[in-house]
């Protein structure tokens, strides 16, 4: 813009589920290596509004609680892509936030991951994605997946990302409803993790406890060894039990597949369409407990 005023973006941040994960090893460092599909949703969302000003620097405004201004998503983003580029512009920030945090949603990494995208469209010399990739990782093992924003199959710690678009279709859930329940209870992923390891099960679907009709669906053609489950279920439950009582709820109310997200604690049901998602989730009366639904 040349007539001196700075330009201002307002960006709408969507979310993730985890539609299967699969804890599939524990590497040395205690890090965890997965195999998950990734799918976007649009909400709940975040929204992230930007302003150039004169200057250097990211001056972030937040009032969510339990967010630091200082020290977060965004500014560790603004901090590794200035290092890495040497593009430090004046930002002013403003975080709303409406992904609840400790959902297993990925909403500080969607926050992340949308400002490194804002910044790279404006550096005089962007990175090459696999550059940013690496930056993302280093934020948070979601953030890579953010900047693809379409369905991922994931791998390693879920840096490894291959987009699949056809995994809607090969899993037969393509023209589905997904109803999404936000409860508002919040699970630490690393207390998760830790609880995994010390729940230490074998990966089995008989005892991942994420039995359901769309389990007996091999996710893609290419191998049947990927059911929908999600390897965290067991100890959340356990520490969690009104998180389980929910799925059953999805499933009493026609889910053909109803898993938790992530590390938790939210949770989805898939329905054959999306009228029939729209209206479980307009009639899904529980307290603190937030229900969208979304057409696949
Ligand atoms: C559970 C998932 O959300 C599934 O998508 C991710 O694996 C977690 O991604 P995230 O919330 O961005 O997690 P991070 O903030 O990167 O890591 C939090 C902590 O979780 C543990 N962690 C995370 C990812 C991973 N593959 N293995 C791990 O063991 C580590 O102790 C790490 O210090
Ligand atoms: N931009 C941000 N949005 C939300 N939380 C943030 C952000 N930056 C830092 N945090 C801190 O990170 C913690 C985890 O946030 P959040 O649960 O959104 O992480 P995530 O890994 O992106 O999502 P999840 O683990 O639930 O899938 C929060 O409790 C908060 O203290």
């Amino acid at each position: 813009m040349d007539d001196g005023t700075m330009e201002t973006a307002a960006l709408r941040i969507g979310c993730k589920v985890n539609l299967t994960l699969r804890i599939t090893g524990v590497r040395p460092n205690g890090w965890h290596e997965l195999d998950t599909v990734f799918l976007p949703l649009a909400e709940p969302s975040d929204t992230l509004r930007l302003a150039l000003r004169p200057g250097g620097g990211l001056a972030l405004h937040c009032a969510e609680p339990g967010i630091d201004p200082e020290n977060n998503t965004l500014t560790k983003a603004y901090r590794l892509f200035a290092e890495a580029s040497g593009f430090r512009p004046g930002v002013e920030a403003v975080l709303e936030k409406g992904i609840p945090h400790g959902a297993g949603l990925g909403g500080g990494s969607a926050d992340a991951a949308a400002l490194l995208g804002w910044l790279n469209a404006r550096a005089p010399e962007p990175l090459p994605l696999p550059e940013l990739v690496g930056l993302a990782a280093r934020i948070g093992a979601d953030v890579p997946f953010f900047l693809y924003n379409v369905p991922c199959r994931a791998s390693g710690i879920g840096e490894r990302l291959v987009p699949c678009p056809e995994w809607l279709d090969a899993a037969g859930v393509a023209g589905a409803g997904l109803v999404l329940l936000c409860p508002r209870e919040r699970v630490s992923t690393p207390w998760a993790y830790a609880a995994w390891d010390e729940w230490n099960r074998p990966l089995t679907e008989a005892r991942n406890g994420a039995i359901n009709r769309a389990s007996q669906k091999p996710l893609d053609g290419a191998s049947s060894i990927h059911w929908l489950e999600n390897s965290f279920e067991p100890p959340v439950f356990e520490a969690f039990p009104r998180l389980r009582r929910l799925r059953e709820q999805l499933l009493r109310q026609g889910a053909f597949a109803a898993v938790m997200s992530g590390s938790g604690s939210s949770l989805f049901g898939l329905f054959r369409d999306a009228g029939t998602a729209f209206r479980v989730a307009e009639g899904f009366r529980e307290k603190d407990v937030a229900a969208y639904s979304h057409a696949l």
